[in-house]
């Protein structure tokens, strides 16, 4: 055996997990000490069932079922993966004649491939950019102990969904951001209604089993498909070595999915993180921000010590036409001027004017159906002003409490209020809104918007909202309650809570449909007073064209 050859040999043999070591050590020589043989062992992280990891353990489930499958039929042998350099090369191999079948709600192809090692299993692939009905080639690059997952190489027979032409960004294909540029947008709305569909099945079993849900609403498009968001946050890398300086610019834009290959008009370089130079999902005044930003960098990434995220947020000035305005501090071009758009008000006598802020802390501005709300650049504001009438409208005509009459109060609780987006758009139906939010902040920021739109039956609290129900005294039965937590969704205390507030009606809005699901689920079969309510409607709101994501409201109502 030549030295090459001796150095190529596998660090261990490969011994199974859990296979007595003693069998391949019998014999008395040796008793004699061994040198210690340091094994890699798989270690399972841990997960939030709602997260798009979670997610995929149901959609991995989703399948199986589909051909008779069970998880053994595609496992995958970690131990021998993790520590025999062979066959880590017979798993990750390139693979074709691939059929994507489903589409994850991350939205990723998912196909069924044949295992590298028992002509009986199979693998499951996860296949980034694919797409139900594409034969694809794949590579194969990493494993876990139930998937694969590869960088789509080549497309043979393409899906009746896709069509490359709509392609309208040359990082497509390889940028992390955007999922669908090549669906055709009336597509997308249903593929984000089948990832409503699932998350109810997944995550509310009970309810989607006893036809205790209604069937789900058609997807609100979003009336700017591209060029709708209003932040946009670029990053760049700095090598950690010390003493470190950088001698060519790092790339500065959003991470890379993969390696992919399968776009053959454009040469798209790799990397971690691709530089991109504009973004088509960004605002107009945010891409001219970004052009700004790149050209500062461009002279100052010498100074930088460790990699960064540069904020891009619009900021809407609201002017009286023929008046003088003076812009705030905004990005400015190379000669120093603040960079700016105008945008007219139909049938108003206003215009806006935006510009793009780069500071966290700067006060920035916002509006919405008339109303004007102000925050910190850096702080949650939803990022696409373009379907904000329309969700903020959906969410106001669901929270009348039914059978009401003439003149009886109504009231509104807003639990996650953030700087008071729905409080304030739907405070004129009501007697009186309380807004509850955990950050001190944005409550400073609810509470002056309220006075800047001139709404005085608002009033706001710090807190969070596991804690609220005690301090709230409007009568139940005359309450609506809006939630609009985080991806995690709300915990068993909240809920709890909520149940035995027992309110009129309850609206929830959530980014992650995943975790409404289960929290619905739990809601009404899980809390004391949970029966009494029933889901009158669910509906998603596309706030992210072009990508996987989707938001859901659910309205929940006490049966008669
Ligand atoms: C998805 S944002 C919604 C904000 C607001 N509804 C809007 O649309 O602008 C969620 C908000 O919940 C707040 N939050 C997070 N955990 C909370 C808790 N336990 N209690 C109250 N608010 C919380 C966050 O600070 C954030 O402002």
């Amino acid at each position: 055996m030549s030295a090459t050859e001796e150095k190529k040999r596998p660090i261990t043999p490969p011994i199974e997990e859990g296979e007595n070591k003693k069998q391949h050590t019998g014999g008395k020589e040796q008793q004699k000490k061994q040198p210690k043989v340091h094994r890699r062992k798989y270690k399972a992280k841990d997960i939030d069932q709602t997260s798009p990891m979670g997610v995929l353990q149901f959609e991995i489930d989703a399948i199986l079922n589909e051909h008779n499958l069970v998880k053994d039929d595609v496992s995958n042998n970690m131990s021998l993966i993790l520590n025999d350099e062979s066959a880590q090369q017979k798993y990750h191999r390139v693979v074709s004649d691939v059929k994507i079948e489903l589409l994850t709600s991350n939205g990723e192809g998912l196909a069924l491939i044949p295992h590298p090692d028992e002509s009986k299993k199979n693998q499951v692939c996860i296949v980034p950019f694919g797409l139900p009905g594409d034969i694809v080639t794949v590579k194969v690059f990493k494993s876990h102990p139930l998937y694969v997952e590869s960088d789509l190489v080549s497309v043979e027979t393409e899906a009746s969904v896709r069509d490359n032409s709509l392609i309208n960004c040359s990082y497509f294909g390889k940028c992390s951001g955007c999922q669908y540029q090549n669906v055709e947008y009336e597509q997308q709305l249903k593929f984000k209604r089948e990832t409503i569909v699932n998350a109810y099945k997944f995550f509310a079993p009970v309810l989607n089993n006893n036809n205790r849900l209604p069937e789900i609403r058609d997807t609100e498009p979003s009336p700017l498909k591209y060029r709708y968001r209003t932040k946009l946050t670029p990053h760049f890398n700095v090598p950690y070595k010390k003493n470190f300086v950088l001698e060519t610019r790092p790339n500065l834009g959003f991470g890379s999915k993969g390696r992919p290959t399968w776009r053959k008009d454009v040469e798209i370089p790799d990397g971690s993180i691709l530089d991109i130079e504009e973004c088509t999902i960004g605002t107009p005044i945010i891409n001219i921000g970004m052009k700004n930003e790149r050209a500062r960098f461009e002279q100052e990434f010498k100074k930088y010590k460790k990699g960064a995220t540069i904020l891009l947020r619009e900021d809407t000035n609201v002017v009286n036409n023929g008046e003088d305005f003076e812009l705030k501090e905004a990005s400015t071009d190379v000669e120093g001027k603040i960079s700016s758009v105008e945008v007219n008000i139909e049938g108003e006598n206003k215009k806006l004017v935006k510009t793009c802020v780069t500071k966290s802390r700067q006060i920035v501005t916002e509006y919405v159906n008339g109303y004007t709300f102000e925050f910190s650049a850096g702080e949650f504001f939803q990022n696409n002003n373009s379907i904000l009438p329309a969700v903020t409208n959906y969410v106001k005509s669901n929270l009348a409490i039914p059978n009401s009459k003439e003149g009886e109060p109504n009231y509104l609780v807003d639990a996650y209020c953030g700087s008071g987006l729905f409080s304030i758009t739907c405070s004129d139906n009501v007697s009186k809104v309380i807004g509850v939010e955990v950050s001190a902040d944005s409550v400073k920021f609810a509470e002056r918007n309220a006075k800047n739109n001139n709404i005085e039956n608002a009033l706001f609290l710090v807190g969070k909202a596991e804690q609220i129900f005690g301090s709230i005294d409007t009568p139940s039965n005359r309450t609506s309650v809006i939630l609009d937590p985080p991806r995690k969704g709300c915990d068993e205390v909240f809920l709890n809570q909520l149940s035995d507030y027992h309110p009129a009606k309850i609206v929830y809005i959530s980014c992650n449909v995943h975790s409404q699901a289960r929290d619905v689920e739990w809601f009404i079969n899980n809390t004391e007073n949970g029966k009494d309510y029933y889901v009158e409607s669910i509906k998603g709101f596309d706030f992210f064209p072009q990508t996987h994501h989707v938001e859901s409201v659910a309205v929940l109502a006490l049966k008669n």
